[in-house]
């Protein structure tokens, strides 16, 4: 049992359905959620899918002070994607909601079910242009560089803060 509150980032998006609806919902689900406190959130960003052709995404991130160790906010965010009817075939396939936890702490975790800081964020525009807005001095433990380091070095121009937020 994890007694203090620890700062964690985490990445949301998707791609079916009402996205916005479905990420606005899905902050809401975790300001809900019991040893979950949510801090900030970033603006929303129409992104260019990364990976097999598929549908823009929209992408965001927030920040969250948590109460629970990382394999059990890991449990939690899974569930949440579940309850917004995310189907789970393919890698990187589209989906209606997906919660990738990206920083806990200052913690580096290399196991089979969770790896921190998520292994994949340094290269991902649609994950670090949304961080950087909410958490520019956070220094990815892995790399030693600030978030707002990491998003000058990768290409961000499929990457667009979406109107009337
Ligand atoms: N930091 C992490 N955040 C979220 N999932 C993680 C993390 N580390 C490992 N995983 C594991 O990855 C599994 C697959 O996650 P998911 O289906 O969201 O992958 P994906 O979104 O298709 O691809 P990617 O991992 O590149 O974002 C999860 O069930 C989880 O066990
Ligand atoms: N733009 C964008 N592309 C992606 C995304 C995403 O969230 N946004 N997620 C993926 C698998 O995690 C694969 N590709």
């Amino acid at each position: 049992m994890v007694n203090q509150n620890i700062a964690c980032a985490i990445a949301l998006g998707g791609n079916i359905g009402e996205t916005w609806a479905i990420l606005e919902a899905a902050i809401e689900t975790l300001a809900q959620t019991p040893g979950i406190f949510l801090e900030k959130k970033s603006n929303w960003y129409k992104t260019k899918a990364v990976g097999p052709p598929q549908p823009d995404y929209i992408n965001g991130a927030a920040l969250l002070q948590v109460e629970m160790i990382p394999q059990l906010l890991l449990e939690t965010l899974l569930q949440i994607e579940n309850k917004f009817g995310r189907q789970r075939r393919e890698r990187w396939e589209a989906r209606t909601l997906d919660l990738d936890l990206l920083l806990y702490n200052d913690v580096i975790l290399d196991t089979p079910k969770l790896q921190l800081p998520h292994p994949r964020m340094r290269e991902r525009a649609f994950v670090l242009v949304p961080l950087a807005e909410i958490a520019p001095d956070w220094i990815e433990p892995v790399s030693g560089y600030k978030i707002k380091e990491l998003v000058q070095e990768v290409d961000c121009s499929d990457v667009h803060l979406l109107e009337y937020q």
